[in-house]
């Protein structure tokens, strides 16, 4: 029997995130192959090997799944032919967390009907629509003001709030524009008034209970996070809140690795937003040592099935992203020696190999004892990162 801890890992989706899984996968000695639509995507940069498909293709996907034969295959972003990945189960090969969960959570019906109506967890109210009409009938129904998305879209492309019935047409023809899968549909929700919202990182094991890490708050912006923080401040009820929709919903979605589940904090209690069965954006603030492993690291160790004994808060930190405004063919930083040479301060630069306007670049990571207040962390991460400039 081979009990060769070397195992071979298909990353499907190579941006920021798929980068710092594979330095944590080749520091204990996995092989990876990065795939991702474009060549010279940051993960592509550590692996082994790259592919540069479409991965909405399931031919393209089936056939370097075949070339590659993989002990697991792990996707890093939504937009997958995730349907494809019920067989390549069936063929024996591990997909994580579990094909299901990444199925149900490409696209937002899947997940929020889940959630919403077989789980019974408490969610903005919401309806669909695959038209202008029929979204102004949904407006109608959950009323104003509301969200508007595209059933398949992350990152807020496509997103938009509406204020007023005049907002309704501009809303359904932006969430087709930012739509990127081939389905046309909209996912409309109230909005809710949240004083504060959270992801909880959720470690799900083969052979262990379930684990969570402290709370990350983030701020939001056009649908993409600008600044998160751990610990955030959350009362110790909103906590077990969270944690029991948290372990409802990656127990109904089933597999073992790090789920982001993100949460809307108001008075009336914990609404559940929606979750990623991989690392979280957000996350990456465990990057500045919040923890005694970053969530990538816990990811690959539940995917190995190797012991997590503890996840243990060691830092107060905070993120804050670096943003590029232009479009370029060859982005360059000015004011990197300004971030390098502030205390407790570190950052990352993903060598994406263009950019346009809001694209993230890189990340500013700020740490302090723990006790630390977390606003005073937040604001030294902003300015942190104002001090890098993308230039085209
Ligand atoms: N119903 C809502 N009410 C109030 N704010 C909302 C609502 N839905 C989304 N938002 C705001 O927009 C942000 C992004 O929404 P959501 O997480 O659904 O988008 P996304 O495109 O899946 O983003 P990502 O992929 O980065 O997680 C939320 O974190 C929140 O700040
Ligand atoms: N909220 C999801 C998220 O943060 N995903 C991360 O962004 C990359 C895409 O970036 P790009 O659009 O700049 O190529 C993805 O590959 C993933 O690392
Ligand atoms: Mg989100």
């Amino acid at each position: 029997m081979n009990t060769s801890m070397q195992k071979k890992i298909l990353l499907l989706g190579s941006g920021e995130l798929g980068k710092e899984f594979v330095i944590a996968a080749q520091r204990i000695g996995q092989t990876v192959i990065a795939v991702d639509s474009y060549a010279g995507a940051p993960a592509m940069q550590v692996a082994d090997g790259f592919e540069v498909i479409n991965m909405l293709d399931g031919a393209a996907l089936d056939t370097i799944v075949a070339k590659h034969n993989p002990d697991f295959i792990v996707p890093e972003i939504e937009a997958i032919r995730t349907e494809r990945f019920y067989d390549y189960e069936k063929q024996g090969i591990k997909v994580v967390p579990s094909a299901k969960a990444a199925n149900f959570t490409m696209n937002r019906k899947a997940i929020r009907d889940l959630a919403a109506k077989d789980l019974g967890l408490r969610t903005a109210n919401y309806r669909y629509a695959t038209s202008g009409e029929e979204l102004a009938k949904a407006v109608a129904e959950v009323g104003i003001p509301c969200v508007v998305k595209p059933l398949m879209s992350s990152s807020g492309k496509g997103q938009s709030t509406i204020k007023s019935e005049e907002d309704i047409e501009k809303a359904w023809k932006y969430a087709v524009e930012g739509s990127r899968g081939d389905v046309v549909e909209v996912i409309v929700e109230a909005f809710v008034k949240f004083n504060s919202e959270i992801t909880l990182l959720t470690v799900t094991q083969n052979n262990n209970p379930t684990l969570f890490c402290a709370p990350i708050g983030h701020r939001q912006e056009r649908g993409d996070y600008q600044e998160s923080w751990q610990p955030a401040n959350v009362t110790d009820k909103d906590i077990a809140e969270a944690q029991d929709m948290a372990r409802k919903v990656t127990e109904a979605l089933g597999g073992a690795g790090i789920f982001g589940v993100e949460f809307f904090l108001t008075d009336e209690g914990v609404y559940f937003s929606e979750l990623s069965p991989r690392p979280h954006d957000t996350g990456m603030v465990t990057l500045a040592g919040t923890q005694n492993f970053n969530e990538f690291e816990l990811h690959l160790r539940a995917i190995l099935s190797l012991p997590i004994a503890e996840i243990i808060l060691e830092k107060a930190g905070a993120s804050a992203v670096i943003l590029a405004s232009e479009n370029s063919d060859n982005p360059t930083f000015t004011g990197v020696e300004a971030i390098a040479a502030l205390p407790k301060t570190d950052f990352r630069l993903f060598g994406k190999p263009t950019s346009r306007p809001y694209r993230r670049m890189g990340v500013a990571l700020v740490s302090d004892e723990v006790g630390t207040p977390i606003e005073g962390i937040v604001e030294k991460a902003k300015a942190a990162a104002a001090l890098v400039t993308v230039n085209k």
